[in-house]
């Protein structure tokens, strides 16, 4: 049985659609990656099947008892506000010091227990909020846009980690990101999505091509050409609308 499952969604802010006829599921262990153009409905999507907000049509499923771990994109601290790691892990229930402390080693970052929350490095606040995504011991974990802010090896490192997370835990991931480099390495199935599916599949394993590492970073385009997928239908190259097919 899926993890989330989400059928036939539809949102509207103010009368305009954001979300069209969106089905999407997330299976245990897998790691799935949605990608889109700014404004294409990741967020909302993300929301949605957190049960943040309601869909107009459709219906999400999660799977009954679900633990769902959230990375949110950022967190705004303020630099006057002293707080430690432990404490911010320990909001708003306390948790038990071995479990912070285990959270953190699995989220690579051992020790850190004592130092202020406003002293970490980009990399190290966002695996302290992936430890505290894993407090719960989640079977899934959603991220949207984990990686913004860091630079390019902070943020493979970043999804290296994830791997392992999943590796140890079985724990299924569902993220958002805009690192195309990284989604084609890290994913076992990528989400393109611009208001409706346009497609999904499993990334084939390119990264060692040449092809690859000279579309390393060039952008969404032709990176995505590289995407091994099902298109179920065709868009027009001048207009960009759909052509027949449903939604995958
Ligand atoms: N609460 C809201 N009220 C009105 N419009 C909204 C609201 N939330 C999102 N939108 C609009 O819906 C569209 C989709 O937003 P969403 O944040 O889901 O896209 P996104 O793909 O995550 O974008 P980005 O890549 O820029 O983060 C955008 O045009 C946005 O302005």
């Amino acid at each position: 049985m899926s993890l989330i499952s989400a059928q036939d969604l539809q949102v509207s802010y103010g009368g305009v659609k954001v979300l069209d006829g969106v089905s999407v599921a997330i299976e245990p262990g897998e790691i799935v990656t949605l990608v889109g153009p700014n404004g294409s409905g990741k967020s909302t999507l993300v929301k949605v099947l957190l049960g943040v907000i309601a869909p107009d049509r459709g219906r999400v499923i999660r799977a009954k008892g679900l633990r769902i771990g959230y990375v949110p994109q950022r967190l705004h601290i303020d630099a006057n506000l002293p707080m430690t790691v432990a404490r911010f892990l320990s909001l708003p229930k306390r948790q038990p010091d071995d479990k912070v402390s285990a959270a953190l080693t699995r989220a690579g970052v051992p020790g850190l227990e004592a130092q202020q929350m406003t002293a970490l490095s980009g990399g190290q606040f966002q695996r302290v909020l992936l430890a505290r995504a894993l407090l719960t011991d989640p079977q899934i974990l959603v991220l949207d846009e984990p990686t913004q802010g860091l630079d390019q090896p902070g943020e493979a490192a970043f999804y290296e980690l994830l791997e392992t997370v999943r590796r140890e835990t079985g724990v299924g991931v569902f993220m958002v990101s805009h690192d195309l480099h990284v989604v084609m390495s890290a994913s076992d199935r990528v989400v393109c999505l611009n208001h409706h599916i346009c497609c999904q599949g499993t990334p084939k394993v390119v990264r060692d091509a040449p092809e690859y590492r000279a579309l390393f970073g060039h952008g969404t385009h032709g990176a995505l050409a590289l995407y091994q997928h099902d298109h179920d239908h065709s868009h027009d190259p001048v207009t960009g609308h759909d052509h027949g097919g449903g939604h995958a």
